[in-house]
């Protein structure tokens, strides 16, 4: 594998301070596709000094914005020359079809081209001073040294979502992708450095959440943490950062409905209510694994989506017919499985799935059939966790207020959809819905230029759009006494 297979610190490739290993595993088949360093916390206190002497003492935050912005361009230009080899590097550590690879591939190429253009937008604002003879001004500074932590599910795609922002506005920042999943964070390290981002500006630290994660979250010298993951972790994140007060952004799990009116158009609804789910066997933090269906269509609706179901392709990423892939590890899979045990528990009804596949061809992956839960209701577990596989739960309602409570009956807001052909329904279901994306006939669709992000427990603050560029800020008012006098009071 041509891809350095090291840690980058202070613009040096190097291995872990105590030299342990990590093999990195294809879900697949279980193939060991790269063996990296595996940190701890002397490799995440080594990148913060790095970060910290970057930020304090070099030139990223005072370089015009221009240039910065034309080095974060030549990020997007260098990915997209080496785009095969990352969705390649990327469908081998999580085992997604090399064809959503591509299309990640190409939407992190958007997103750093996006946070370029940016860069050198924000010329501050002139306030209308009260104070005669004075000038009032507003502007936004790089916050400083900012820790990163990724997940697994879609590894670069939400590192570009903090490394673009955060270098285009002049931070220093450290990374820390998942400890299983790092190999396309480890090679955008390498076009980082190709495309001239000075040495200490940023860093790749590898290794487990509870050693560099930890270290990056609750470490004096990092002013912002920027997390992507589960809400467990979120939290603990959360309160480690209490230490210095560090700026704080979480972007966390998601329980997400998907209500079906009975006026929608019935068989676009039947399949995107399974991409909006399926696309990577469930891993997504947005699949829209509530499904809230209007009772008159119900069964109607479940038997299409059933048959659709069966159909399937699971396989090998690489394999063009290929339509769904493995879980990520031994680990989810159990959990996953055991989730669908509760549901079984507690009275749902399988109506497709439920099991691993019998395919011989499948037994080395960690493949679970896609599966689809009926007879649920909102007091039910399976309702209400997050599993983050490859399952639909299934409830009814009869009226519009009946379908926005259920919508909203969660501890996540992360985002949620309605379907129908009448948008004046559809405009009051969505301005009752809590969650930070709603779709209007549509499912599981982001872009850079929207902000991105949840209420309730699915997080804090937002990234992407210009709100995901000011998360990387601190604002500062500058006041200017062009007349200064005496006050005499003293
Ligand atoms: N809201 C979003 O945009 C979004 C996007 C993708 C994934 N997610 C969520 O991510 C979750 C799945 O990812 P995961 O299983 O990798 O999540 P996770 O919380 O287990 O791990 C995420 C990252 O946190 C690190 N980590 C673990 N413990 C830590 C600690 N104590 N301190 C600091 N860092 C620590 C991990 O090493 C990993 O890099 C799901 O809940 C999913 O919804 C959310
Ligand atoms: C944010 N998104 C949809 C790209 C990935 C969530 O897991």
């Amino acid at each position: 594998m041509d891809l350095k297979q090291q840690q980058y610190i202070n613009g040096k490739w190097v291995d872990a301070n105590v030299g342990n290993t990590r093999d990195i595993i294809n879900p697949f088949n279980q193939e060991i596709i790269a063996t990296v360093p595996e940190g701890d916390e002397s490799d995440a206190k080594a990148a913060i000094a790095a970060a910290r002497e970057a930020f304090d003492h070099g030139e990223w935050s005072t370089t015009p914005a221009t240039e910065r912005g034309a080095i974060v361009r030549k990020i997007a230009e260098l990915i997209e020359r080496d785009k095969e080899e990352l969705a390649t590097l990327e469908s081998l550590d999580t085992g997604k079809t090399v064809e959503e690879s591509r299309g990640d591939m190409e939407d992190i190429a958007g997103v750093f081209r996006y946070f370029a253009e940016l860069a050198d937008k924000d010329g501050g604002e002139l306030i209308d001073s009260p104070i005669p003879n004075s000038i009032s001004k507003v502007v936004r500074e790089p916050v400083g040294v900012c820790g990163q932590i990724t997940p697994w599910n879609y590894p670069l795609l939400q590192a570009s979502w903090k490394l673009a922002p955060a270098l285009a506005t002049g931070n220093t920042l450290i990374m820390k992708p998942s400890e299983i999943t790092p190999l396309t964070t480890i090679k955008v390290f390498e076009l980082i450095e190709e495309a001239g981002v000075p040495a200490g500006v940023a860093n790749l630290v590898l290794g487990a959440g509870n050693t560099v994660g930890a270290e990056l979250s609750d470490n004096t010298e990092v002013d912002l943490i920027s997390f992507t993951g589960g809400i467990v972790t979120g939290k603990k994140i959360m309160q480690a950062a209490s230490v210095n007060v560090k700026k704080l952004a979480l972007e966390l799990g998601g329980k997400n409905p998907n209500v079906v009116f009975a006026d929608a158009d019935f068989d676009v609804a039947v399949d995107q209510a399974l991409n909006g789910v399926f696309f990577h066997a469930g891993q997504i933090c947005s699949a829209g694994t509530r499904l809230i269906v209007e009772e008159s269509i119900h069964d109607e609706f479940v038997h299409a989506l059933v048959e659709r179901v069966k159909k399937f392709k699971l396989g090998n990423g690489f394999d063009e017919d290929t339509q769904m892939g493995p879980l990520i590890s031994a680990e989810h899979l159990a959990k996953v499985e055991k989730y669908v045990e509760t549901g079984i528990q507690e009275g749902a009804t399988v109506a497709v799935g439920g099991s691993r596949p019998a395919d011989p061809e499948l037994q080395n992956g960690f493949f679970y059939l896609p599966t689809i839960f009926t007879d649920c209701t909102t007091d039910m577990r399976i309702v209400q966790d997050e599993a983050f596989g490859p399952i639909i739960t299934v409830e009814k309602f009869r009226t519009e207020e009946e379908a926005v409570k259920l919508a909203n009956d969660s501890i996540y807001g992360l985002a949620g959809g309605v379907w129908t052909n009448d948008i004046a329904k559809a405009e009051r279901c969505v301005a009752k819905m809590r969650m930070g994306t709603v779709w209007i006939n549509e499912f599981n669709l982001y872009f850079p230029h929207a902000p991105w992000g949840g209420f309730k427990q699915s997080g804090i603050g937002r990234e992407l759009g210009k709100l995901g560029m000011e998360e990387y800020t601190e604002t500062k008012h500058i006041f200017q006494n062009l007349k200064p006098e005496s006050i005499n009071w003293f």
